[in-house]
């Protein structure tokens, strides 16, 4: 079989589409998650948790108070904790991910920041004897821990961080303090009710001088009874957007006392008579940032395609108007729109998910680089995945709003799940740096980068930058994938060089950098956002061009030229300069017909994520189909039908109806 979704008794519909797929699911996951050694650890894991009944859901999140979902949650990770080292293997990040993922969802839960930047701040900034002493008790669970760094008045410009931790030698401790209320931390996940430790970034001052921005290893919580210690005002910030199973906090020091090896101190240190020693690169503190950047093209490209699998099976099965057969209604999947809204975002997300794997491991040999004192590849890849956090939280955004609507009423309906989705994927557009902000980090590196064309320096151009030097060629449409490179390079190539002009001209008017900056910013931001989008439509042809098996091929080729026709059609503003509105009339045929070569093999490529129905928590897109007894036994249990007759009715409705009757 093929499509390995296949069951007896699913939707009629949706297993005539599996029939169709002409390649094999299991290989496609193969590819998806980087091996077939992991992609059978997902379906092993996946299979083992089903076998245990106290991780299933108690009820559909959809129902649950926030109270309960953190409740949920808590009561799931007490289960887990027995079974652990059976599930998966506990020194694998992935894998930790997917159990995640499985059991606990997408609201966020007690663990939300442990693994994600708490671990990672120590593996990256604590010294060995640190480690020595927190990273293990980190690892078994025996504390919880996340990430304090935003405050309520300053996020984005971290050099304005007000907390500060005055180290004083006579005592040999740091005092933590938060000087005003805009100095409490505001917004770490997982800080407001369940953390005990946090690393918390503070101002370091010594003797009146302020270093800047350092990570500290802070306790906030007695370890016996869980109370804020003394010097400690903890709690949650209350309801947001999505993501509300995560106790998302607030923080603030009273003259809090920490010991001095309690600054994280594998790259600064302060000594005991307070001689500071500075960071071999001077943002070496940011990289538990960097870290989860690295991973969000794999992450945002698992929330879209979370949401993909819902829409499209959806449409395989929902049956509305008619094409040429008046005898039978058409799958709604048949229609061009309903493909030109959806088939593009599943190219985005196997291109996402790609990068996502270089981006991950970029940052893992990093990790090692520093570690042996090379710091020289930091700026390449802070500029790398500040672009991309920002590009593919956006067009994340985007492709799940674009699969909600292609649900039609039922997409709005929390039974398809999609709006939960989409509320915790675009927080990706605010968290780990606004992404006009990270656009306009790329653009410093794009702006430096002409810089050294213009100087002569080409050498000196870091990796992804060559074609910036390049002078505009003549594009062969005709050429394959390739030729969409090209436009994009030119493209990006001009709008770099416009914005780096237009920044240069203002300075050369006598502005000064900081106002000429601004004044170029909404050009600097389109140019990263090109830049960015080359790199992913490159490495997208580069990952599908090295897979050997001729169906998954095949398939991701006709994948690859929704991706290309679609993006360069996207981006006809900037395209228009470099090909004729001729050939841009034949790049929207070859899109028509790219979206119908796909179209058989739509609902295999999104089934083969495998993502369960566990994880998708949507009644909407399960794997069987049978969408319309499945939409109606959720309604039938919802709470407010648990009684014919509401409390509200007899107390207000029914009073006020029967006074007007009088
Ligand atoms: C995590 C998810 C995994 C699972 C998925 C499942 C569910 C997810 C659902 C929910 C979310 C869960 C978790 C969310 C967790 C969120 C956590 C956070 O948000 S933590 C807080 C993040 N905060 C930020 O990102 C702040 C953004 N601001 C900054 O990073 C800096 O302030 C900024 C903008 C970089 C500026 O820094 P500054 O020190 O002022 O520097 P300059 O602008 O002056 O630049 C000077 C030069 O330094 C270079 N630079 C800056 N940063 C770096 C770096 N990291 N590495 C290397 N170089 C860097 C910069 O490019 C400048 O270089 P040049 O002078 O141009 O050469
Ligand atoms: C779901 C979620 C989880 C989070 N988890 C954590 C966590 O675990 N730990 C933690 O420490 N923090 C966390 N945060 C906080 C998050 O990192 C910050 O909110 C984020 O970095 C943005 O900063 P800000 O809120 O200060 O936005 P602001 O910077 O105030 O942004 C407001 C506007 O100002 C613009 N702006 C600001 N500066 C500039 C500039 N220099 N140039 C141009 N425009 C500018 C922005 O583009 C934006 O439009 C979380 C946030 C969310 C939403």
């Amino acid at each position: 079989m093929l499509n390995k979704s296949i069951m007896d008794g699913d939707n009629p519909d949706l297993t005539e589409e599996r029939m169709k797929g002409a390649f094999d699911t299991d290989k496609m996951a193969a590819v998806i998650y980087g091996s077939e050694k992991f992609a059978i650890r997902r379906r092993e894991i996946t299979e083992s948790i089903s076998r245990i009944p106290q991780l299933a859901d108690s009820k559909p999140f959809s129902f649950m108070t926030r109270e309960e979902k953190i409740s949920e949650s808590c009561r799931k990770l007490s289960v887990l904790s027995e079974h652990w080292n059976q599930l998966i293997d506990t020194n694998n990040e992935e894998e930790a991910l997917h159990l995640y993922r499985e059991v606990l969802g997408l609201e966020g839960h007690a663990f939300s920041l442990h693994e994600t930047m708490f671990i990672p701040s120590l593996v990256a900034q604590a010294n060995d004897e640190q480690q020595e002493k927190w990273l293990g008790r980190a690892k078994r669970r025996e504390i919880i821990g996340c990430y304090a760094q935003t405050e309520m008045g300053h996020g984005t410009n971290l050099r304005a961080l007000e907390t500060t931790a005055t180290y004083y030698p006579s005592t040999q401790e740091f005092i933590l303090h938060t000087p005003t209320e805009t100095a409490l931390k505001w917004w770490p996940g997982a800080l407001g009710k369940s953390s005990n430790y946090a690393v918390v970034v503070a101002d370091l001052v010594i003797r009146d001088t302020h270093y800047g921005a350092h990570p500290f290893m802070v306790q906030l919580r007695d370890e016996k009874t869980h109370n804020p210690l003394p010097g400690i005002t903890v709690g949650d910030i209350g309801p947001k957007m999505a993501f509300n199973g995560a106790d998302n906090g607030f923080l603030g020091f009273n003259q809090y006392k920490l010991p001095r090896d309690h600054m994280l101190m594998r790259h600064s240190r302060v000594e005991e008579n307070g001689t500071y020693t500075k960071p071999p690169h001077a943002k070496i503190g940011y990289s538990s940032m960097v870290k989860v950047r690295s991973r969000m093209a794999m992450d945002q490209g698992l929330f879209m395609v979370s949401a993909l699998v819902i829409a499209v099976r959806y449409s395989a099965v929902r049956r509305q108007g008619f094409l040429d057969d008046k005898s039978r209604e058409v799958k709604v999947l048949d229609y061009q729109t309903q493909q030109h809204r959806l088939f593009p975002s599943i190219a985005r997300a196997y291109a996402f998910i790609f990068c996502g794997f270089e981006t991950i491991q970029l940052y893992d040999q990093l990790l090692i680089d520093v570690k042996n004192g090379d710091t020289s590849g930091m700026s390449d890849l802070h500029a790398l995945t500040s672009g991309l956090k920002s590009v593919v939280t956006h067009q994340t955004g985007e492709g799940i709003e674009q699969a909600r609507m292609a649900c039609g009423g039922h997409g709005y309906s929390m039974a398809s799940y999609i709006s939960e989705i989409y509320g915790v994927a675009i927080g990706g557009c605010t968290y780990e740096g606004e992404n006009m902000v990270m656009l306009l980090q790329l653009a410093r590196y794009l702006v430096k980068s002409v810089e050294l064309v213009k100087t002569g320096k080409s050498k000196e151009l870091g990796p992804m930058m060559n074609y910036l030097a390049e002078p505009d060629t003549q594009i062969d449409l005709t050429s394959g994938p390739e030729a969409y490179v090209k436009v994009f390079q030119h493209a990006a190539r001009r709008q770099v060089w416009k914005a780096t002009d237009k920044f240069h001209q203002l300075m050369e008017s006598g502005q000064s950098r900081d106002i000429a900056w601004n004044n170029s910013a909404v050009e600097l931001t389109r140019a990263s956002r090109l830049h960015t989008r080359l790199y992913i439509m490159e490495t997208f042809i580069r990952r599908v061009s090295s897979i050997s098996d001729v169906s998954i091929k095949k398939v991701l080729i006709d994948l690859v030229n929704v991706h290309v026709n679609y993006e360069v059609l996207d981006i006809g503003t900037y395209a228009l300069e470099h090909v004729s509105s001729t050939q841009l009339d034949s790049i929207r045929s070859q899109l028509y017909s790219s979206l119908d070569t796909l179209r058989p093999n739509a609902v295999s490529l999104i089934d083969s994520f495998q993502i369960s129905d566990m994880q998708l928590r949507s009644v909407l897109g399960r794997r069987d189909g049978h969408v319309y007894t499945n939409l109606f036994e959720w309604a039938k249990a919802s709470p407010l039908n648990q009684t014919h007759v509401l409390p509200s009715v007899n107390q207000y409705l029914k009073p006020m109806m029967d006074k007007a009757k009088l």
